[in-house]
């Protein structure tokens, strides 16, 4: 951790402040006249391009402009909101000003984007190592009005008349109340963040880190700088995945507000079933049981379906096709070539079936040309027989020669000749329409589709069938990497892909999940946060090779996030005994904040009413309150709880199977001992469990 003042901020009313408000004023005035004007004039260039008709030649320049457009007329409205939060000083006297967008007047920079090179030094400048700078000031704004400026001298000089040395943001941004959704945090990114943020490179990086060290800020605010940085992740999109809906709805603000709408949010299992809405209308949404997601997601699967796959493709014997009522064959030998050159090719098995048809029209015309050749030959006999020895062909072919024409080289022109030269694109257009070709190949070699063989697959282990599926459908959720898996092998690589793709809470996802994501992101450029100590049970990964694969783990640029902004160090002493049971191993984060012990209540007689009560003492803080129990305990727990929530309206029961990245004021932990139980590695979920606080833990014992 850098050496920024995190623990002490002491509030200095320093005189200097009103002073260096209305020096800030003025400046951040200037900037909203500038915002103002640029954001007009766009919107004037965007309806210009979108009323122009021109050329259809030039349709697409047209497009890419007004894609442009938008594109920065959506960047300076999410702008308006703390337009300009920091300011650097050089040693030598220049100054930045830097805000959430650029902007300039003429050659003169007014604003510098927080993305830019020149911004790193607010973020990365420590006393040990200034950067250049003398002074960090951080502004606050309300509306456009400059409510707060404080500084940080950064170069061992005392604070001059025009430093106000006071206040931290950062204690002031991680001690303020939660309202159930996540802020950016732009202005108070720390350096140990920042340099993952603005890191160039392109493959994966693997950001790892306790609870609340702040790996889904990284992964966040590193969409935003891999848009504004990376052209091919700004051409094919960025896409974020997290762990459920309900904590997509938590970040759901975090993007939007740094002037980024184009990132797709989604679920590994909403990317596939929205993949496969074609061919699976019905796609189950019952939430399978981490036994099913556990036992659906081993990687050893890709091998079988691909074992079902390749038993589809003409496995023995022979092919018969009837022609005009013959039967051309293919024996034994003859189909095998088929099979392997079919499947030799490595095209997905709906497209190798094309080439493996249409070696067997190949085949099939070969003979229709050879028995014709017989055919005819034996026809020219009879005919040279019938006209006592005139060679009607040799007689023409002299005739002709006499024209001028000359013969061809074999010198004849006969049936024979004439089959060869037959049209053999028109004899093979012909069997390839062919009927009962088609059906002789469908047999061989059918068309599939991901169900047909997923079923297969759930024949052959009954354990993998769904009990809660929706009606009439086998299978659930658990089972998408299996179709997208299914669907590869089928037809080939997803139609939609990224240029670069941020996982949050990436050790949930099981292997079979990362080779669905895998295959939406070719390039590779990923970002992926997590925390092994906290995996759910359904992943059980113990490493980043585990999750990723050997390969792509070797190569990732990993790093560790030290500093817990969420949670206060009394917290985190309460979950560590379990984190020493879990990870052992693990770095321990640094909490940058104290606060109050957690308190334990036991309640052996009635747990509901105890957690009710509760709630209610921390509803009287003004916080926002999550109880935090077992899944199979969370209806009794929601109905007791549910008057507090229908009165503060800031009370969430949630099943700690989907806790994991949520944060609360304050968090009633309700039956430790049940959520231990209730599922493996239980000690995981209660570790997650206690570190969702801001503030204050209780915990609930039964
Ligand atoms: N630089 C920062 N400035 C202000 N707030 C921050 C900063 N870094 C993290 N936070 C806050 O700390 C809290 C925890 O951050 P975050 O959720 O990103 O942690 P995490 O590592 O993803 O946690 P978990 O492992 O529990 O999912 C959030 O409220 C976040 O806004």
């Amino acid at each position: 951790m850098q050496s920024r003042p995190t623990e002490q901020f002491p509030e200095q009313q320093t005189p200097q402040r009103p002073a260096q408000q209305a020096v800030e004023q003025a400046y951040v005035d200037a900037l909203y006249a500038r915002l103002d004007a640029d954001t007009a004039r766009v919107r004037a260039d965007l309806g210009a391009a979108l009323r122009e008709k021109g050329d259809p030649e030039d349709a697409y320049t047209r497009e890419v402009r007004v894609a442009m457009l938008d594109r920065r007329v959506r960047a300076l409205d999410a702008a308006e909101h703390h337009l300009c939060f920091g300011r650097i000083d050089h040693a030598d006297g220049g100054s930045l000003h830097l805000g959430r967008t650029g902007l300039s007047d003429g050659d003169e920079q007014l604003l510098v984007d927080w993305r830019a090179e020149a911004a790193r030094p607010f973020y990365a400048a420590t006393a040990a190592h200034p950067m250049g700078l003398r002074r960090r000031r951080h502004l606050g704004l309300d509306g456009r009005r400059v409510a707060r400026v404080s500084d940080e001298i950064l170069d061992g000089s005392d604070p001059g008349p025009d430093d106000v040395v006071g206040d931290g943001p950062l204690l002031e941004a991680i001690s303020a109340r939660r309202t159930g959704r996540m802020h950016e945090v732009v202005a108070t990114l720390q350096a140990e963040q920042d340099a993952i943020i603005r890191s160039a490179h392109r493959g994966v990086t693997v950001v790892e880190g306790g609870p609340g060290t702040g790996k889904t800020v990284v992964a966040l605010h590193r969409a935003a700088y891999v848009l504004a940085g990376f052209e091919d992740a700004r051409a094919d999109g960025v896409l974020v995945l997290g762990p459920n809906a309900r904590f997509l709805d938590y970040i759901a603000e975090v993007l939007p507000s740094l002037g980024e709408n184009d990132v797709t949010l989604s679920t590994a299992d909403r990317l596939v079933a929205d993949a496969l809405s074609d061919v699976l209308p019905d796609a189950a949404s019952a939430t399978p049981g981490y036994e099913l997601r556990r036992a659906a997601g081993d990687v050893r699967l890709a091998d079988e379906l691909a074992e079902i796959v390749r038993g589809y493709q003409a496995p023995s014997g022979t092919l018969t096709v009837l022609v005009d009522g013959d039967p051309a064959t293919l024996d034994e030998h003859a189909l095998a070539e088929a099979r392997e050159n079919a499947a030799g090719t490595g095209l997905p098995h709906n497209q190798a079936r094309a080439v493996f048809k249409d070696l067997v029209v190949d085949f099939v015309a070969d003979e229709v040309q050879a028995r014709a050749r017989v055919l005819l030959a034996r026809l020219d006999e009879d005919i040279e027989v019938l006209t006592g020895g005139v060679n009607v062909d040799k007689a023409a072919a002299a005739d002709l020669a006499r024209l001028g024409f000359a013969p061809d080289e074999g010198g004849a022109f006969g049936h024979a000749a004439a089959v060869a030269e037959l049209d053999p694109g028109a004899l093979r257009a012909e069997l390839t329409g062919d009927l009962a070709l088609e059906r002789a190949v469908e047999a061989a070699w059918p068309r599939l589709e991901a169900q047909d063989v997923v079923l297969d697959l759930l024949d052959a282990r009954p354990e993998l069938a769904a009990h809660d599926g929706a009606p009439g459908a086998p299978w659930s959720v658990a089972h998408l990497p299996l179709l997208d898996e299914a669907e590869h092998l089928l037809n080939g690589p997803p139609a939609r892909t990224y240029g670069h793709v941020v996982v949050d809470e990436a050790q949930e996802l099981t292997p079979m999940q990362w080779r669905s994501v895998l295959r939406r992101c070719p390039g590779r450029s990923m970002t992926v946060v997590g925390d092994l100590a906290q995996a759910g049970p359904a992943t059980g990964a113990a490493s980043w090779a585990d999750a990723l694969g050997a390969d792509l783990a070797r190569r990732a640029d990993v790093r560790t996030l030290t500093v817990c902004y969420r949670t206060t160090a009394e917290v985190l002493a309460e979950a560590a005994p379990l984190l020493g049971r879990i990870a052992p191993d693990q770095e321990r984060a640094r909490a940058v904040r104290h606060g109050d012990a957690p308190r334990h209540r036991a309640a052996p007689d009635d747990l509901a009413a105890a957690v009710a009560e509760e709630v209610g003492r921390e509803l009287g803080h003004g916080d926002l309150v999550a109880v935090v129990a077992a899944d199979d305990a969370v209806p009794a727990l929601a109905r007791a709880v549910g008057d507090a929530a229908n009165a503060a309206g800031a009370v969430r029961v949630v099943p700690v199977s989907q806790v994991r990245g949520l944060e609360f004021d304050a968090v009633v932990v309700a039956d430790p001992e049940g959520i231990t139980a209730a599922r493996p590695g239980g000690e995981r979920d209660l570790y997650v469990a206690l570190t969702r606080p801001t503030r204050r833990l209780v915990v609930v014992e039964a």
